[in-house]
């Protein structure tokens, strides 16, 4: 259906037969638009998820799309010009500059020497590295590391995003901003999909969620509903309610 950015039909997966997560049947579908949280403990299968929504690992069986196309892992389809990826893992070169990194990786998702400078001028801008746009990252806090991470995953204007706890150890300002930006973003159309242990931040971005505990999605729908549904008053009290109070490590 045209109007899902991801649809994700009887996906199964495992990493061994008697490790990790299993996927078994798995479907999901996100519409174009939303703000969709991917949540669960420790270990339920959160970035294998978004690994196999990105072409980074493929699945045994079953079918992904984004906005109707196969993902794939060839590097040059089509349908990787769809989708941004922030990954957990800082994903630049550490080495160079913030205008450096996206040079490359502005080339890298197929825009011209033009585009990309257009687009790093704005990005840095609205994200504050506009001051040091040309000091090597090494040399950064761990915030001012998460908004190239994201200004990296964005660099192509994709028309999903998919960001795995993409304010992992920021401060509040940093992560004011970045949740801030993704709102921008999705009001512009872009579909978010996310992931993060921050529960009342996530309350602050999704507007639709799924739960997941050991490959198993095990609710989904909006937040509102899902919380006057089992009478939690916030995400973290649906997700304890839901995912039990055990350790998952
Ligand atoms: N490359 C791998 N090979 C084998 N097992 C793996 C591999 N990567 C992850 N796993 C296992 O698969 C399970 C799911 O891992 P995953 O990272 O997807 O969980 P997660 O929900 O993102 O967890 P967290 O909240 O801790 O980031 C875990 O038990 C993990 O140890």
């Amino acid at each position: 259906m045209a109007d899902l950015a991801v649809d994700i039909q009887n996906l199964n997966f495992s990493y061994t037969e008697d490790a990790g997560v299993h996927f078994a049947g798995l479907n999901l579908q996100i519409p174009k638009g939303e703000r969709f949280g991917i949540f669960g403990p420790n270990g339920a299968g959160k970035t294998t998820l978004m690994s196999l929504m990105t072409g980074l690992i493929s699945a045994e069986s079953g079918s992904i799309k984004l906005l109707g196309q196969p993902i794939g892992i060839k590097k040059d389809k089509a349908v990787n010009k769809l989708f941004g990826f922030v990954p957990q893992d800082f994903s630049f070169y550490q080495e160079l500059s913030p205008a450096e990194n996206l040079e490359f990786f502005g080339a890298w998702a197929g825009l011209t020497k033009k585009q990309t400078d257009q687009r790093t001028t704005e990005l840095l801008e609205v994200l504050g590295l506009q001051d040091v746009r040309n000091q090597p990252v090494e040399k950064f806090s761990g915030g001012m590391k998460r908004r190239v991470n994201l200004a990296i995953g964005v660099i192509h204007n994709p028309a999903i995003l998919i960001l795995d706890e993409p304010t992992v150890g920021v401060d509040v300002q940093t992560r004011h901003a970045i949740i801030d930006y993704l709102h921008k973003i999705n009001d512009a159309g872009t579909t978010l999909v996310y992931t993060s242990h921050q529960l009342s931040e996530a309350e602050d971005l999704c507007n639709e969620v799924a739960l997941i505990d050991d490959g198993q999605i095990i609710a989904q729908g909006g937040l509102d509903s899902l919380m006057e549904k089992y009478s939690q008053p916030t995400l973290e009290g649906l997700f304890l309610n839901l995912t039990g109070k055990q350790y998952r490590d």
